[in-house]
């Protein structure tokens, strides 16, 4: 089996590293692309996970790395190696997925997209590690037993880093980012619904500002 070389394994942690928080966003609307991911970096944020959730993410993630050159641009949501495929295409500088499966950490292994692959079971972790994973999403990080799950899974994986996501809430990040196994947090209370809706773009700048100050940074 192929395996990770330390040179990919340092680019997909520097970028876990890039920012305590990731919000991940879905486009509704391919006209807020920019508006809504210049107002989050306007309030701190430098990685953006754009998901494949709409059918606006690909053409998003393309505008958003001319628009956007000074921060970090990946694609979530990513479920098969054919939209691994996509977001190369499209520029995209990380990959974020949901689960695993055998095709997508093979091909994230030869690729010069870095992966970040998602997991929620010691044995889905066990299947990137092998192939020398060692940074990973942990998903859906609530409901898969939260921080009491990510500090078990810190003693038999010592040298494994998490970001998670899913149900993570600004009230609840600190905790989170305060374990050593967690890098960063993700989540979409980063973009209010109701506030892309108004395209009320102040109000994401305070909300991403808010929440880094809330963390000391
Ligand atoms: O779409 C994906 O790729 C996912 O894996 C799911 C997202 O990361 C979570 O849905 C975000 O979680 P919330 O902050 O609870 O909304």
């Amino acid at each position: 089996m192929s395996q990770l070389s330390d040179v990919y394994r340092s680019r997909i942690h520097d970028l876990m590293s890039a920012s305590p928080l990731i919000p991940v966003i879905t486009i509704e609307n391919p006209d807020d692309a920019f508006p809504l991911c210049k107002a989050l970096v306007a309030g701190g944020i430098r990685i953006l996970e754009i998901t494949l959730r709409t059918e606006h993410g690909l053409g998003a993630i393309a505008q958003l790395r001319e628009t956007l050159p000074e921060v970090w641009v990946g694609a979530g949501t990513v479920t098969n190696v054919q939209q691994y495929r996509a977001v190369e295409q499209a520029g995209a500088q990380f990959v974020v997925t949901p689960g695993v499966t055998e095709a997508i950490l093979q091909h994230g292994l030869g690729s010069d997209v870095p992966l970040v692959p998602g997991i929620a079971t010691a044995s889905e972790l066990m299947l990137g590690y092998a192939m020398g994973y060692r940074d990973f999403k942990f998903f859906p990080a609530e409901v898969a037993g939260g921080i009491p799950a990510l500090k078990a899974l810190a003693g038999p994986f010592p040298d494994v880093q998490f970001c998670p996501t899913g149900g993570i809430r600004r009230e609840t990040a600190r905790q989170y980012l305060d374990l050593d196994n967690v890098l960063a947090v993700g989540g979409s209370w980063l973009t209010p619904r109701e506030a892309v809706r108004q395209r009320d773009w102040p109000l994401i700048s305070g909300v991403a500002r808010d929440s880094l100050a809330e963390l000391g940074r």
